[in-house]
């Protein structure tokens, strides 16, 4: 029972979140409750501004103002520090996004070996893992090619073995191939779901395309600021 291993990994209770604009509250959240099992792998539907962002950023321990409580494989976030919410971060989550933010003076070694040595990894363990989540991603010829010298679904192939690198139990994906044409899109989420489940890890992935999130375990639509 206090095995971390069997607990969610993600656990929502009555999630809330509310936005002033121009005088008037909007409220985009209004008590979500969500949970995700280890290995399993969630998509999160909903069209724009439904606050499909706004509920990763809860996840993600990257804003504040949110009302309820968030808890990772069992750890309640909501009554951490900062410094608490950043460890829990970097030790939990992996996170990608529509774009892919990859360092644009790093190779693409370099890009997933950095979130490696922040993690306290040596050079030499960090630079064998990123090799082998890059070969596994079909970038094994690419190592070296800054990310200006990669195309879209190879630069978006990097900022998921970026996620993983630090073998995260849960991965954050907002609209991960959301700029990618239709064919790499789907060729890039198979392998990004491939490798998620291949290394045992989680992933909540946000998006607005209903074909994508078919290829999910489980499909969520946040309607009205709740779950359906
Ligand atoms: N910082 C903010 N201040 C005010 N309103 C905000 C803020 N962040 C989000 N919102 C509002 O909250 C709602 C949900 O936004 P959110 O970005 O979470 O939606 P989304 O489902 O991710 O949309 P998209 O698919 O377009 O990214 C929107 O109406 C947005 O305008």
């Amino acid at each position: 029972m206090n095995d971390p291993v069997n607990r969610p990994v993600v656990k929502l209770t009555r999630l809330t979140r509310s936005f002033e604009q121009g005088g008037e509250r909007i409220d985009v959240l209004r008590g979500v409750d969500l949970e995700i099992q280890p290995g399993e792998i969630v998509a999160l539907l909903g069209p724009s501004g439904s606050g499909k962002s706004t509920m990763l950023q809860a996840v993600g321990l990257l804003e504040g103002g949110f009302g309820g409580k968030i808890e990772l494989s069992g750890i309640d976030a909501t009554t951490l520090s900062s410094n608490g919410r950043t460890t829990l971060r970097r030790d939990h989550l992996g996170f990608v996004y529509q774009f892919h933010h990859l360092l644009p003076d790093f190779n693409a070694l370099e890009n997933v070996v950095l979130p490696q040595m922040v993690a306290g990894k040596t050079r030499e363990e960090a630079d064998i893992r990123a090799a082998e989540l890059l070969d596994a991603l079909g970038l094994g010829a690419r190592k070296t090619h800054r990310p200006s010298q990669l195309s879209g679904g190879e630069q978006q192939r990097v900022a998921v073995a970026r996620a993983l690198a630090n073998r995260p139990n849960l991965v954050l994906a907002d609209e991960p191939t959301g700029n990618l044409d239709e064919k790499t899109a789907d060729r890039v989420l198979a392998e990004f779901l491939a490798l998620v489940r291949g290394e045992g890890s989680s992933a909540l992935v946000a998006t607005h395309n209903e074909r994508l999130a078919a290829k999910m375990d489980r499909v969520f639509r946040l309607h009205e600021g709740l779950l359906e």
